[in-house]
């Protein structure tokens, strides 16, 4: 399974229409991928809070629009990373604005959304702003040898909660997928818990970051691409760059099979 971690890097000065025609442009460059990440909040911008109201869209949108084209015209499956989505239907704490994944068939068409159960901010930002999800969104994707691979979806803070791939993992995740806008401070913590999610959970992490700086926040790139195994399989340095890895999905199996840890999962009395 050929994947492609499109790290892309933006800044204050780059409008975002055309930040889309060039995430547009770079997506069309991956064909012959099997499946194309994209950061978290890239069009939007990942820390510029003050526009995303004025940058919100529906899942059906202008982002949405040009990135069904770009699937289409690349032959690829597209995880376009998040957008800020806006629902006429408003969520329980009464605001109408989520973070939400897309996710593009090959054809173009919207195959699934996952809306960021975690929110960045600690009272600012994602949590003031924004309703949380609250669903676990698992999709099969196309393996590149005519079978598919179940793959968990999850967005940037999401990497702090370890519960939420043991969830994923019990519904049959192989692989997380888990765009990002993770800031260059903590990069550390980025390409260590993504580490640890893979070597917990046996499965293959594609975590795919953003680089640049936007809104005076520098962001940390180092997107990462980890084995069942947690063997490091590929990672990007700190600028725009795109990881093209062959990934073979069926290492989850197989390593679960040699080194079956799983199976020794108990929980204390009290925890049950
Ligand atoms: O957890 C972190 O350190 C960064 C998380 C973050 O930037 C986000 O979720 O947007």
């Amino acid at each position: 399974m050929k994947v492609a971690l499109v790290q892309l890097a933006y800044g204050d000065d780059e409008p975002v229409r055309e930040r889309v025609d060039r995430a547009a442009d770079l997506v069309r460059q991956q064909r012959g991928h099997d499946l194309v990440i994209l950061p978290e909040l890239w069009a939007a911008g990942g820390f510029d809070y003050r526009h995303w109201g004025e940058r919100a869209e529906e899942v059906s949108g202008a982002v949405a629009t040009v990135m069904g084209q770009a699937a289409r015209d690349a032959g690829v499956t597209l995880l376009a990373g998040s957008i800020v989505e806006q629902h006429p239907q408003a969520g329980p704490e009464g605001k109408d604005l989520w973070n939400t994944q897309l996710l593009f068939g090959a054809d173009g068409g919207l195959l699934a959304t996952y809306r960021k159960i975690h929110r960045f901010g600690f009272g600012a930002g994602e949590p003031k702003l924004m309703e949380a999800g609250d669903e676990l969104v698992l999709v099969d994707l196309p393996d590149g040898a005519g079978g598919t691979v179940r793959t968990g979806l999850t967005t940037c803070y999401d990497l702090r909660f370890p519960e939420l791939y043991r969830a994923l993992l019990d519904e049959g995740a192989r692989v997380f997928a888990i765009p990002a806008a993770w800031p260059a401070r903590r990069v550390g913590h980025w390409t260590l818990l993504a580490q640890a999610r893979a070597i917990e959970d046996q499965c293959w992490v594609l975590a795919c970051n953003t680089a640049g700086t936007h809104a005076r926040h520098e962001m940390g790139g180092h997107s990462i691409v980890v084995a069942p195994t947690g063997d490091v399989v590929a990672e990007a340095g700190t600028d725009e760059e795109v990881l093209s890895v062959d990934i073979d999905p069926g290492l989850a199996d197989a390593w679960r099979t040699d080194f079956p840890v799983l199976a020794d999962r108990r929980l204390p009395g009290g925890l049950r």
